[in-house]
This record gives structure tokens, sequence and C-alpha cells, in this order.
């Protein structure tokens, strides 16, 4: 299929003038005003031509003028800042019917709601023509992408169409940390997250300086496949818990990171959850690799369907009773103190 090009249509600089679009610092708004960078960022998305694209935070519409210049057959874009639907609509216009805009939080925004079923591909086959974009503003990206990574392991949401592909920005430390190997620096919690579902790749770095205004970063932007099977199988909010309390105390041994996942009485249960996965609890969290991982998370799992409460266990609410403990106290000490000394509690 030919590539569809736009009408002369006014810059994107232009625009920003006439509709005195200035950047505003609560949205993370960093606009990308180089053609040849957006060019590059949908190129990254891989075939586009017949396919639905949705693009988050779409600003003044760089991305989506590159995107609408390619064969795509659908574009939906969804914007909060209402200032920037004017510029959009006259986008829309010159798009003929190929450009839908949505004015609102993608943070609540049904997403499977608008694309097209004749598009869905079953799971296990090649990904479906659907692909979700988008120069995402900082203080979203990472929230965004765990709910998406959890929409895509249930396969629901832009999921239920199969296996659709992801191609984002991100602050280049989160996208290196998305990326990262084991026994590096970078590898966290995300990097399981991300690893574990999809084939994940940092396709280039955009400097800070490409955008205005220019962020105190550099970007990333990263291409996400969702992987026909999990490499961990089993369900989203359980490998969260776990990662998120492995990686919980980077330079100590994994075990004192494990170890909040259980009661301080219930320890028997973090000896037999090392026994069973074979992992070293000595190893170090970013030592392990998604295997290791995988089996930590199934003897979890395998403690949690015989002792439900453990699930539910929450070692900060621990954390919080502990401080309170200390906190009253000291406080009953400094009460008696002062009764102690015959001084009064109003200065207290
Ligand atoms: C980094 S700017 C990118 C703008 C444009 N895509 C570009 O590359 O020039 C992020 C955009 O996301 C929008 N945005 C911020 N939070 C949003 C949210 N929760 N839902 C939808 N859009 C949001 C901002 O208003 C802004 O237009």
């Amino acid at each position: 299929m030919a590539t569809r090009r736009l009408p002369p249509l006014p810059t994107i600089q232009d625009l920003i003038r006439m509709y005195q679009l200035s950047a505003r610092k609560q949205l993370s708004q960093n606009f990308l005003l180089d053609m040849n960078i957006t060019r590059k960022i949908v190129k990254m998305a891989g075939k586009l031509e017949g396919g639905f694209v949705c693009e988050v935070g779409p600003g003044p519409g760089g991305i989506t003028r590159s995107l609408l210049n390619t064969g795509a057959n659908h574009v939906a874009v969804i914007e909060k800042d209402r200032r920037f639907m004017p510029s959009l609509q006259l986008l829309a216009e010159a798009a003929q019917g190929r450009l839908s805009v949505y004015q609102g939080d993608v943070l609540h925004f049904n997403m499977g709601q608008i694309i097209p079923e004749e598009l869905a591909k079953p799971w296990d086959k090649t990904p479906p023509n659907i692909h979700i974009i988008g120069n995402l503003p900082f203080s979203v990206s990472t929230p965004l992408l765990i709910r998406w990574l959890a929409a895509m392991s249930s396969q629901s949401g832009p999921w239920k169409y199969g296996r659709t592909k992801l191609t984002l920005t991100f602050q280049k430390e989160v996208a290196e940390r998305m990326v990262a190997r084991i026994l590096t620096d970078q590898r966290c919690r995300l990097s399981v997250m991300c690893q574990y579902l999809c084939d994940v790749k940092l396709k280039f770095v955009i400097p800070g300086r490409a955008f205005v205004p220019a962020p105190e970063v550099d970007v990333g932007v990263v291409h996400l496949v969702p992987r026909v099977t999990p490499l961990i199988q089993l369900p989203f909010p359980l490998v969260e818990k776990v990662a998120r309390h492995v990686f919980h105390y980077r330079q100590k041994y994994c075990r004192r990171g494990v170890e909040t996942l259980f009661p301080v009485h219930r320890l028997d249960l973090l000896e037999e959850m090392f026994e069973a996965s074979g992992v070293d609890p000595e190893s170090r969290c970013f030592m392990l690799s998604i295997g290791e991982m995988d089996r930590i998370c199934h003897a979890y799992n395998d403690i949690c369907q015989r002792e439900p409460d453990i699930f539910a266990y929450n070692y900060r609410s621990r954390e919080n009773a502990a401080k309170v403990r200390r906190k009253t106290k000291i406080l009953t000490e400094m009460i008696e103190e002062q009764i102690l000394h015959g001084k009064s509690s109003s200065g207290l």
C-alpha cells in the first residue's frame, strides 16, 4: 500500500505560535519539533500500512503528522491538555477521516474500545497491525507502563486483539533499566517486569536538547513486543509483589528483600521458599536471572495457595505499626520526664 501524504499544513512551530501553546511543566510537556526525529520514532514502530495506531499525548501533533504520512489506515490520539485541540482538529481535517482526536487522561481512557475488531489476531500468531506510540509525559510514563503490562498479562484492553506492540519514550535512565541484563547496575524490578512479558529493545536515544523546552535528561525510544508465552506464568500482581520485594535491598543478599514477604514469626516460610526454588539466598538481586525469578515466584505462589493470608501480608504496615509504637514510647517518656520534674505538658 502506498504511503499517504498530508496536504501542506502550517509547521508545528507556526501552530505553537498561532495557538500560543507554551509548554506546561506540570504536564511534562517537552515538544519534538524536528520532523526527522518524529519520523525516526514512527519508523521504529515497524510497518504501519493499513494499520491502527493509538498515540498518547500528541501535544501540538509532531509525531501525529509523521504517523499520518505513513500508510496507517487510522490514527487515534489521546491528549489531556485542551489547548492542543484546535491544532489537532486542523490535522484531523487535513487527514480526511484518518485521525480521531480524544481529549482526556490516558490513565482513565479505555483504549480497547476504539480499536477496530477486524484487526484482531490470535495471541500465538504474528502481532496484529495495531500499535501504541507515544512521546510520553515523564510524570505518567512508569505508572502507565505498569498498567499496560498488567493489561497485557491478562490479554485485556488493547491486548484483547493480540500482541499489540508499543513504541514509547522514557527518560534514558528508565529506558536503560527496562532493558537491563543481569549483573548490570541498572537491573531492577522494572527490568524483570518488562522482560518477563515482552521482548524489549532500546532503539535509540534522543538528546534532551532536541526537545522544546529541553529537559535535563536524554530520552530513550523503547520498543516492546509482548511474548507469546510470558517467561513467568503466574498472575501479574503476584510477580509484581515478589519483584518489588526482591529488589527492595539492592546492596544486600536477596534473602533480605524476600524476608519482607513474610511475617517475622514465619521465617520458616522463607527457608522453604529458598529451598523449593533452589535460588542461593546470598545472591544479590541484580544477579538473579528471569529463570531464577520464575522459580522464586512459583515457590511463593505454592506457599500462598496453601496459606492465602500470606499474599495479603504487608510488611510496611508492620513497619508503620513499629514506628507508631516507637513514637508513642518517646512521647510517654517525655511526659513522664515532665511530670517527674514538675514541668507543664503544654510545651510538647
Ligand atoms: C512530552 S509531551 C509530548 C508532546 C508531543 N507528542 C511531542 O512529541 O511533541 C507529552 C504530552 O502528553 C500530554 N499528557 C500529559 N499527561 C497526559 C495524560 N495523563 N493523558 C494524556 N495526555 C497527557 C501532555 O499534555 C503533552 O502534550
